[in-house]
């Protein structure tokens, strides 16, 4: 079989959940770079639509077919490379685990993406992204009060800090005081020295800006 392609973008926060599933599995990977801004961005080229119809990243092509959006590629890798499982045994862990990710990749990180955030325009945009990513981690921190023990679903690392890590790097992008999320900030420090986690950071990816690498 051929090695997985990955369509990534070095700051898309849907593509470093992705890289980070596939880091923890030990997956080997190449990685096709598409620029979110270069010309207007490349996501919207015809070529690429044929990719992916959303003109969105990421995309990975595996097992002889194309697959899109994040989460349903993570379950996918999950479901058919059952090595490192992303996902505990337990059904109610389970649902903890799909309910974090949810209001990550469906309530917060859509809302504060470029498309939406050049639509905002630039004198509201910062204001808009601050308020939608603080509505959402009120949530995910309440959730996690109840779920987390050294991760944010019990004592194993699950596909839920995988959404949780990228998109507490947009809340700092964006300025979010994170001193009322205790349990987010700490999980991310739990993290943020993990190899998988460090391998699919922004700084450390082929398209990152050489002058954003140092
Ligand atoms: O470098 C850029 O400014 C362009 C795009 C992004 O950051 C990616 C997003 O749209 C946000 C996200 O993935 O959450």
């Amino acid at each position: 079989m051929a090695k997985p392609v990955l369509y990534s973008y070095w700051r898309s926060s849907c593509s470093w959940r992705v890289r980070i599933a596939l880091n923890l599995k030990e997956i080997p990977y190449d990685i096709k770079a598409v620029s979110l801004i270069k010309g207007g961005g490349e996501q919207h080229c015809n070529e690429y639509r044929e990719v992916n119809p959303m003109e969105q990243v990421p995309s990975l092509c595996i097992d002889g077919h194309t697959l899109i959006e994040s989460l349903s590629i993570m379950h996918y890798l999950e479901e058919t490379r059952p090595q490192r499982p992303l996902m505990p045994q337990d059904c109610m862990k389970r649902a903890k685990v799909r309910e974090i990710c949810e209001v990550i990749s469906s309530g917060i990180q859509p809302l504060q993406n470029l498309i939406v955030l050049i639509y905002v325009g630039e004198e509201k945009k910062k204001e808009w992204a601050q308020h939608w990513i603080m509505r959402g981690f009120r949530a995910v921190e309440k959730l996690l009060s109840a779920s987390a023990g050294k991760y944010c679903v019990g004592d194993e690392i699950t596909l839920a800090d995988c959404c949780l890590v990228p998109q507490v790097f947009n809340a700092r992008r964006f300025h979010v005081d994170l001193r009322p999320f205790p349990i987010i900030l700490r999980i991310d420090r739990e993290l943020e020295n993990h190899p998988a986690f460090r391998a699919a950071h922004p700084s450390a990816q082929p398209d990152c800006p050489p002058e954003v690498a140092k």
